[in-house]
Order: C-alpha cells, then structure tokens, then sequence
C-alpha cells in the first residue's frame, strides 16, 4: 500500500440548521451562525452587544415557530439535515473506485455535525486527502469562505494536516444549469395550471458586502440569465429576486416579497417560484417561500401559486452533485 491507495474523503457541506426547533437550540445556532464574522461583518464591539442584547432575545422564538411548522418530526430533525445526508447516501452508493476508496459523508457549517468533527472522523478512516464540497453555487463570502475558514481553523489545531481540496462556485456550470432546467421543467408540467410568471428567488445579501465586492449579485444574475436562456424563458417571464432579508441595513433587490406583491397588484394571477440557489429545501424554501410569499400573493389578488423543490436528492441533483464531486477528486482516486 502507498500513500496513492489511501482512502479519500468527500465532504458535502451545507450552512446547518438547529439541533431541534425550541428557543433554546434556535438561540444557539443563531448564536453560532450570526457570530461569525464572514455573516455579520461589523466590528465586533459595535455587533456582539446587538447580537446578545437584541436579536438572541427575540429572533429565537419566532424563528423556533417557524422551525416547529417545516420539522421532520419523526426523525428530529430539519429539512436541510435530512436531505444533505441523504445526498451524501446516495452519492456513497456511487462507483468512485480507482487506485484509492473514497469516503463520502457531509458535514453543517453551523450546528451538527460539524466541519471539524466531521474531517477529523474522515482522518481517523485513515483520510490524507479530503475534498469539501460546498454546495452553494453563487459564491458569497458568507457562505463559500466560511466553510473555508472552518476547514482551516480546524486544520490549524493538527500537527498531521490532510491534504485539501475545496470546490469553486459553478454558477454558470452546464451540468447545474441543466439540472436546475430539467428541476423547473418538471416541476412546471406537474402543476394543474399555467403560471404567467416564474420567479427565480435567490437568497439576498447585505448591499455593502457586495460593494465591498463580493461576486454573489453577479453570480445570481449569471444563473437566472442562463436559466432563462435553457428554459427559453424571456426575463419578463423569467424573473429575479432576492429573499430573506436580515436586520435593518439594505440588502441587494429587488427583494422577493415586493416582486410578487408588484406582480399581483399589476393582474399577474398564477405564478410559480424556483429558488435556484439553494441545494436543499430549508426554512427559507418551505416557510418563506412555501408560506409567507404565497399568503402574500394571494393577499394581494393573485389565485393560483406553486413553489417547485430544489434539485434536493432528485436524480437530478445527485448527478450534479457527483459531476461537482468527480472533478474535485480528480488525480486523487
Ligand atoms: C444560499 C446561500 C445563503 C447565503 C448567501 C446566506 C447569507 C446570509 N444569511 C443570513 C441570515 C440568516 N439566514 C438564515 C437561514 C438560512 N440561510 C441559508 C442560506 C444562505 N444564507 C439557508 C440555507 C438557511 C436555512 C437554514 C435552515 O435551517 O433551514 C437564518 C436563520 C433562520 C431565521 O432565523 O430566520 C438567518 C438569520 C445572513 C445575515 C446572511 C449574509 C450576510
Ligand atoms: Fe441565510
Ligand atoms: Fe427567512
């Protein structure tokens, strides 16, 4: 046996969700979450007093709400958890086999199981070489370059360090393109009506992040654009958003919730959401999405509303999530 022929690891990670959906285990993943600096990056003196005096003292039980309404009850768990595991599963039932075996799992930026408990039981498998799969495809600091520092700072306590592969954005990748097309056009011919709209919802940003040059806007509108064009959908029938806004500052728009309010308002009555950047369904998919935004539509006059899964588990999804993988194990298996 040569260093060649040790097994590799693959790591999907996603951004987490609580340990279970009551304030108290919604305050510590926000705590966790709102406190890294790559998320809120205002100094810290001016930050951590809001943090703990404000938000930690009123988000907590409505979020812990809204977690109770999307929990899978039977088995303890949030959406993003369940199918993040379940991407790695059937990723794991994939022939990666070349000289060395490869070990897939996946590991939750904020929350359980962790980037570091996760690299370290990839290590203790006898890993030296691991590949982290971020499955963010529009790159933000806030999500991609946390996962980074957390691979790193978990690195940093290890005289006998793994090698590291860690995925780009693929934004404007065919196969997520493709996959994300193939999503919409199925999700479109299950529905028993026709929206004369479909609005492609993006998480938002915090402008000054992007000012201060993030690529993330610029990613979005890439993905939408090349959606559009795969659907051949124009961008009055295709159109762009940007969801769950956070605190007071501006963050990037036009913001979701006045799109489909705007929509309604001017006659549109059956219209159907996608939310392309995210891999999984989670709190902002099913609550926000699936319940705010559709109360909202019909509130303003709209009649017929669907919101389509992400790529989640979906054939689809797993073979994207593999084209990523392949490519970042490349040399290495
Ligand atoms: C898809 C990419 C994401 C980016 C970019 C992102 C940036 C970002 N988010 C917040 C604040 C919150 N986000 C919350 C939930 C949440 N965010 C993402 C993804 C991105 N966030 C996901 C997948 C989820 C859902 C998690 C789940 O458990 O299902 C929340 C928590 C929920 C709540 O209390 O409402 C907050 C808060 C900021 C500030 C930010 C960029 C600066
Ligand atoms: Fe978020
Ligand atoms: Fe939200």
């Amino acid at each position: 046996m040569t260093s060649l022929d040790t097994p590799v690891g693959l790591l999907l990670v996603n951004l987490g969700t609580p340990d279970a959906p009551d304030p108290p285990s919604v305050r510590r993943y926000l705590a966790q979450f709102l406190s890294d600096p790559r998320v809120v990056d205002l100094p810290r003196p001016l930050w951590l007093p809001i943090l703990y005096g404000i938000v930690l003292n009123t988000r907590p039980k409505k979020s812990a709400q809204a977690y109770q309404s999307i929990w899978n009850h039977d088995i303890g768990e949030g959406p993003l958890k369940t199918i993040t595991r379940r991407q790695a599963e059937r990723l794991a039932a994939r022939k990666f086999d070349g000289k060395a075996p490869v070990i897939v799992d996946y590991a939750l930026r904020y929350g359980s199981p962790s980037i570091a408990s996760q690299i370290e039981a990839l290590m203790a498998k006898g890993c030296e070489r691991i590949a982290l799969l971020p499955l963010y495809p529009q790159y933000a600091a806030s999500t991609n370059a946390s996962v980074a520092d957390a691979a790193f700072a978990a690195l940093m306590r290890m005289r006998r360090q793994p090698a590291l592969r860690i995925g780009a954005p693929y934004y404007d990748d065919p196969a997520y393109i493709d996959a994300l097309a193939a999503g919409v056009r199925r999700g479109l011919a299950a529905l028993d009506f026709e929206p004369e709209v479909v609005l492609a919802s993006f998480h938002g940003l915090p402008q000054a992040q992007v000012d201060r040059g993030d690529p993330y806007r610029q990613h979005c509108e890439e993905t939408w654009r090349l959606l559009g064009a795969a659907l051949g959908m124009a961008e009055d029938r295709l159109r762009l958003s940007f969801q769950s806004r956070f605190g007071p500052a501006k963050w990037i728009g036009p913001y979701t919730s006045d799109v489909v309010a705007e929509l309604a308002e001017s006659g549109v009555k059956r219209l159907a959401i996608v939310a392309p950047g995210f891999s999984a369904d989670c709190l902002e998919t099913i609550e926000e999405l699936g319940v705010e935004i559709r109360e909202l539509f019909l509130e303003k006059g709209g009649e017929k509303f669907a919101r389509l899964p992400c790529l989640n588990d979906s054939d689809e999804g797993v073979a994207l999530i593999e084209t990523l993988a392949r490519r970042e194990i490349a040399g290495w298996v």
